[in-house]
């Protein structure tokens, strides 16, 4: 599978916005990142349908929503209808996390499910062969700019078995605190979708960061000569 870097625009200038999605863009990044969050769910509030919807003026590239929000269900279908290409919920903000896996796709997006750092791996029972997509959280979900945590890397292992196990062919996205640094562990640690705000929105050239946490995954898998 392809390894993707997708920058989450919560780190980015919101007044220039399309403008920092094009310039990640052009400097080699694959998807956006787009962190929904609404004051309940998660105690920080940000960006909301028309302001994907703008953004999908700018780009065709994929935009993967974040739905940090509770109830769930209402806003897939402002989503889809803004231009989503993936949606990713929480569980614990879903009464019936299949019918929302199932409305998703209905609208004609991919759908991922966000575990966050304290949620078991069981809640992926019975559902994961709907995903396309598993998205561990490494901090807990509200802010960015905050440290990795160490201790999710054999969550990241356990959930790659289990992705193997099913046979099928679904992402597994890693978000929070991803940086050059550590990029590499998180890669072979069995992620192959990456997610970093403040590691390249705050860097002084978005292009040479990201070329910097390639070069960081390729080297995690080359094999000492
Ligand atoms: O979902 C998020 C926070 O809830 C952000 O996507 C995440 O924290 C990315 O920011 P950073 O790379 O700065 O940690």
């Amino acid at each position: 599978m392809s390894m993707v870097i997708a920058p989450s625009i919560l780190s980015a200038d919101f007044a220039r916005l399309g403008e920092e999605v094009n310039t990640v863009l052009a400097g080699g990044a694959d998807w956006i990142h787009f962190d929904v969050m609404d004051g309940h769910y998660v105690p920080n509030l940000t960006i909301g349908p028309p302001v994907l919807a703008s953004l999908r003026k700018v780009t065709t590239a994929p935009i993967d929503v974040h739905l940090m929000v509770e109830p769930v269900d209402l806003l897939v279908e402002m989503f889809a209808n803004a231009g989503a290409n993936l949606i990713s919920f929480h569980p614990e903000a879903s009464r019936h996390v299949d019918r929302t896996v199932e409305l998703i796709r209905s609208k004609g997006c991919q759908a991922g499910l966000v575990l966050n750092p304290a949620t078991p791996l069981s809640v992926l029972d019975w559902v994961l062969p709907k995903l396309d997509l598993v998205l561990l959280m490494t901090v807990n979900p509200g802010f960015g700019g905050q440290a990795f945590i160490e201790g999710m890397l054999p969550k990241i292992a356990a959930t790659r078995r289990l992705i193997e196990e099913s046979g099928r062919d679904i992402r597994l996205q890693v978000d929070g605190g991803v940086t050059v640094k550590n990029i590499g562990r998180v890669a072979k640690a069995g992620a192959d979708t990456f997610v970093a705000g403040s590691a390249i929105f705050g860097s002084s050239d978005y292009a040479a960061t990201i070329k910097a946490m390639r070069a960081e995954i390729d080297a995690a898998f080359q094999v000492a000569a």
